[in-house]
């Protein structure tokens, strides 16, 4: 049934007076109806509209009050689930008794009243009519039926049959027979004339015994099962049809009936119009006024009629249209329901999709429900440790903020204080300024005198050097240090002499052959190097002397000893490639010009170099002023190898080092030498065996050594040593006065230089004057002279010229006697030199001293013996001397026999203490002559003229 219907029948069902039914229907006695009809129910007599709403909604109390008021009425087959579908159900059996209803929206829409009046209709019409009179009158009333006994009755048993037929849920049970029989009795009581009802009345009693027998159930109540069971109890089904159909001729009789009935008061009312028509003609015809008007009222009534039979046509038509639609309906209510099937059935499996749908998205949740829970207790862990951080946190901020506070105070405070210190330190800031101020100016005053001090810079410096030479005069000029060579390997098994080495310069050595005292000889001197001791360490005592040479004065460094004792070693170095192994020549030549480099901005410095050597009594010059090519003057030197050293130097080698400085801004000029002496090795040519060349060396060497020891750490050599020793004792001892530097000032200079030119005039003339007076004093004192001359010559401690010069006495002597008589030399050269000076000529002075460097000049014994030596070499002989003078020297006792067996006398230290201390007096004069003028020492050539250098030695002995 659709809704608008429905809503029509709702709205138009209100509830009128002729139904039975009340506008204004009390819940109450409605909900104690419901209560009386359903026991089970149980509403409570207080309940709201909106409870008992809740009660009715799904539709069963409706279905199941209408199904006890009139069984079967109602579809209670099936299980349709509740809701709306019972709610439609109860509506159409509404309709099919024609009671008023209300609409499914109302009771959805929570419109209460409508249905309260409907459920009061029921309660009022069972309750006034009992019931089953009241729907069979009503049904007769609502499809407009006329009142057949008999027929009606068959009519009505025949729907409640085929409800019977379509309720299969009845049982078989006893109460469900009583109520089928009582059901169908009564519904054949009521609805069936006495005649039929009697035989429906014996056919459901017959239905109710086979029940009975069969104890079967309703279930297998069928039509055929009934038809059947009818035919064989002689149930005249026929006749009930028979009935049926009577009535059914009847109704479409009865509407015959009533259609020609209808036809009739048509035919009836239209004769009557025809007839009033007549007589409206007839009047019509009397005048013509009611003509016209009879006329018009005949047109109208001919319009009326027109328009009924229109009207009538159109009702024909209205009922076709109806029934036609009532087709088009059903065709379309099938379609629908066909539709409606078809949409159950996707709707179902729309559902069936969205339930595996949901089971699925079910399954995804619970998986989510499951993650966010494990999510969840994470979150609440770390919920509680973030809880736990941030507490601590915030105390730990709090306990700051306390700090903080804290500093602040201090801060503040302390700004406080700063602020005063800040005044305080303006206050002292202006205080300072002004003290600055005055300070500065002083500052400036100051200054002043540093620029004016800086100014006297150079004279300071020069006070400085000379100060510092001044400590080195006062440590003495003569310094003797001894070096010990290592026993070599060739030597290893020998014993030394070497006893012991003292600290301030002791040394001991001892005398295998002796026992006792004499078995043990002290000696001191500056200091003694051990074996050990490096190249380096034996230049550092030495080194200060270097710089002396810078500030013009003359040094001299010589090394001498016996052959092999290590001069060379000393002197120049084992191997000149490794600076390691350098020898007190490099070093000093290399200190010499790095000194001079240094000081280059106020002093400019020319060094040059001469290295000769003496060999066999020769001067031989080995380079020519190339310091680069001194290594190679090493090379040139004349070695040989004898039994004591495999290369023994041969000859006496000289490096003589001039230094020429000039102050650049005084203008003085400075001068000074520097020796570098290595004596060739004194030997006793019966331990070194050489022979012919080499002993002839030999001869020359010892001649020349004679003034010095030997040396030798072997025990066989320990006369040599002694001696040497001694000697060098002796050395060590002599004082002098202090050295002086050759500094000269620029106009001190030039005047100088003229007045040595003049000297040099006068003594040159003075020279020829003094030889023609020599030579004629020597021929005259010849004779005289012969024989206190042999005499001196057989004894080595008298000198040529007669005198002793030194009494035994004098063997105690020490160095300050040495040194009188060195001073005494000295002083007879000065004197000569002033002689000269008177003579002007102070140039040969010059050359004296420089040639006395070369060759010692004394009166002893020994000198006479070189000077003899020196002479007699055919070079000098032959260039400088006349055969007179040859043969004067002979005479004197110069080349006697007897020389080498005196040199031997001295190699074996068995020189009178007198002799010794002569020679070396000669020794140290020339080593450190202070006047020597190094302008004339730097040529070679000049060197290369002994008779130049032998004049004033002769001189010095005439004198003498
Ligand atoms: N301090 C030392 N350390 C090591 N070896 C040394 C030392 N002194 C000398 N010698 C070695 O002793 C040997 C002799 O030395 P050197 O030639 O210097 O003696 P010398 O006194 O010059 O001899 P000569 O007078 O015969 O020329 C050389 O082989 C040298 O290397």
């Amino acid at each position: 049934m659709s809704a608008s219907p429905e809503r029509s029948l709702s709205e138009n069902g209100r509830y009128d007076s002729s139904n039975g039914a009340h506008a204004d229907v009390n819940i109450q006695s409605v909900i104690e109806w419901l209560n009386r009809s359903l026991p089970h129910l149980n509403l409570p007599t207080d309940a709201s509209e909106e409870k008992l709403r809740a009660y009715l909604i799904d539709g069963t109390v409706l279905c199941n009050i209408l199904d006890k008021l009139c069984p079967g009425l109602v579809e209670m087959r099936g299980n349709s689930e509740p809701g709306p579908e019972n709610i439609r159900k109860f509506l159409a059996a509404m309709d099919e008794i024609a009671l008023p209803r209300f609409v499914l929206a109302d009771i959805q829409e929570g419109y209460m009243e409508p249905v309260l009046q409907c459920l009061g209709t029921l309660k009022t019409h069972f309750e006034f009519t009992g019931g089953k009179e009241s729907i069979r009158e009503h049904l007769r009333r609502r499809w407009n039926l006329p009142k057949v006994e008999s027929s009606e009755g068959i009519t009505n048993s025949l729907v409640y049959t085929a409800t019977c037929d379509e309720n299969p849920a009845i049982n078989g049970d006893e109460r469900q027979q009583d109520s089928f029989e009582n059901k169908y009795g009564s519904i054949l009581d009521d609805s069936i004339s006495s005649e039929s009802a009697a035989l429906a009345r014996d056919a459901a009693h017959k239905l109710s015994e086979m029940f009975q027998q069969k104890q079967g159930s309703y279930d297998d109540l069928s039509d055929s099962n009934i038809l059947e069971l009818m035919k064989s109890n002689r149930f005249d089904m026929a006749l009930i049809l028979k009935k049926v159909v009577q009535v059914i001729e009847h109704r479409v009789s009865t509407q015959a009936v009533n259609l020609k009935d209808l036809n009739n008061l048509y035919e009836v009312h239209l004769g009557k119009c025809q007839s009033r028509i007549k007589v409206l003609e007839t009047l019509a015809a009397g005048t013509t006024e009611e003509i016209q008007v009879l006329l018009s009222k005949l047109q109208q009534i001919k319009i009326e009629k027109t328009k009924i039979e229109k009207k009538k046509k159109l009702e024909e038509q209205e009922l076709l249209r109806t029934k036609q639609e009532k087709i088009h309906s059903d065709i379309e209510n099938s379609t629908l329901k066909h539709e409606l099937e078809i949409a159950k059935t996707a709707h179902e499996e729309y559902c069936l999709l969205l339930q595996m749908r949901a089971e699925e998205t079910k399954v995804q949740l619970e998986k989510k429900l499951m993650e966010f829970k494990s999510f969840l207790t994470e979150s609440k862990e770390r919920v509680k440790e973030l809880e736990s951080f941030s507490e601590s946190k915030y105390q730990r901020w709090k306990s700051k903020e306390g700090i903080y506070k804290s500093f602040i105070d201090y801060q503040s405070r302390a700004l406080q204080e700063l602020r005063g210190a800040s005044d305080f330190l303006k206050h002292e800031i202006l205080k300072t300024k002004r003290s600055y101020a005055e300070e500065f100016n002083f500052l400036g005053v100051k200054l002043k005198g540093l620029v004016d001090a800086a100014a006297n810079y150079h004279s300071v410096l020069a006070e400085n050097r000379r100060l510092y030479n001044e400590v080195q005069d006062l440590k003495g000029n003569i310094r003797v240090y001894c070096r010990i060579r290592p026993i070599l390997p060739g030597q290893s098994k020998k014993r030394t002499t070497v006893e012991y080495i003292g600290e301030n310069g002791e040394l001991v050595i001892s005398n295998p052959s002796k026992q006792g005292k004499d078995s043990h000889k002290l000696f001191k001197f500056n200091k003694v190097f051990g074996p050990a001791a490096t190249q380096e360490e034996v230049f550092l005592d030495t080194q200060p002397l270097i710089r002396s040479v810078l500030d013009g004065y003359n040094v001299c460094i010589f090394a001498y000893g016996q052959t092999g004792s290590g001069k060379t070693y000393t002197m120049s170095g084992p191997n000149i490639t490794s600076q390691e192994d350098w020898g007190v020549n490099y070093r000093a030549l290399h200190d010499l010009f790095q000194i001079s480099q240094h000081r280059n901005s106020s002093i400019s410095y020319e060094v040059g170099v001469q290295m000769v050597e003496i060999y066999n009594e020769q001067v031989r010059d080995l380079l020519s002023n190339v310091l680069e090519l001194m290594n190679i003057g090493l090379m040139n030197r004349a070695v040989g190898a004898t039994v004591l050293n495999e290369r023994s130097s041969r000859s006496h080698s000289v490096l003589t080092v001039h230094v020429y400085g000039m102050d650049l801004e005084t203008g003085a000029v400075l001068r000074g030498n520097l020796h570098l002496v290595d004596l060739a090795g004194s030997e006793r040519v019966d331990r070194s065996e050489a022979i012919g060349e080499r002993l002839r060396e030999a001869q020359h060497i010892n001649k020349s050594l004679s003034a010095l020891g030997d040396l030798n750490p072997d025990v066989d050599s320990y006369s040599e040593t002694i001696s040497t020793l001694k000697f060098a004792e002796r050395v060590s001892g002599i004082e002098l006065g202090a050295a002086k530097s050759n500094k000269e000032g620029r106009n001190t200079r030039e005047l100088m230089e003229q007045v040595a030119f003049l000297k040099d005039t006068i003594s040159r003339k003075d020279e020829v004057i003094e030889r023609l007076q020599q030579l004629k004093a020597n021929v005259n004192g010849v004779k005289c002279c012969m024989n206190s001359h042999r005499y001196d010559s057989s004894s080595p401690r008298r000198y040529s010229n007669g005198t002793t010069l030194h009494s035994p006495t004098l063997s105690g002597r020490k160095g300050s006697r040495l040194f009188e008589k060195s001073s005494s030399d000295t002083d007879n050269c000065s004197e000569h030199s002033e002689r000269r000076s008177e003579a002007g000529s102070a140039q040969s002075m010059d050359n004296f001293q420089h040639k006395k460097m070369l060759l010692p000049q004394s009166k002893s014994k020994d000198d006479l013996t070189l000077k003899k030596e020196f002479v007699s070499r055919p070079n000098f002989v032959g260039t400088c001397l006349s055969h007179k003078d040859k043969e004067d020297l002979d005479l004197l006792g110069f080349g006697d026999a007897d020389s080498d067996e005196r040199l031997s006398d001295i190699s074996d230290g068995c020189l009178s203490r007198a002799e010794t201390e002569g020679s070396l007096g000669s020794a140290v004069e020339f080593s450190l002559f202070p006047e020597s003028k190094p302008s004339e020492a730097t040529k070679p050539v000049e060197v290369a003229k002994p008779v130049e250098a032998a004049k004033p030695a002769r001189k010095a002995a005439n004198k003498k």
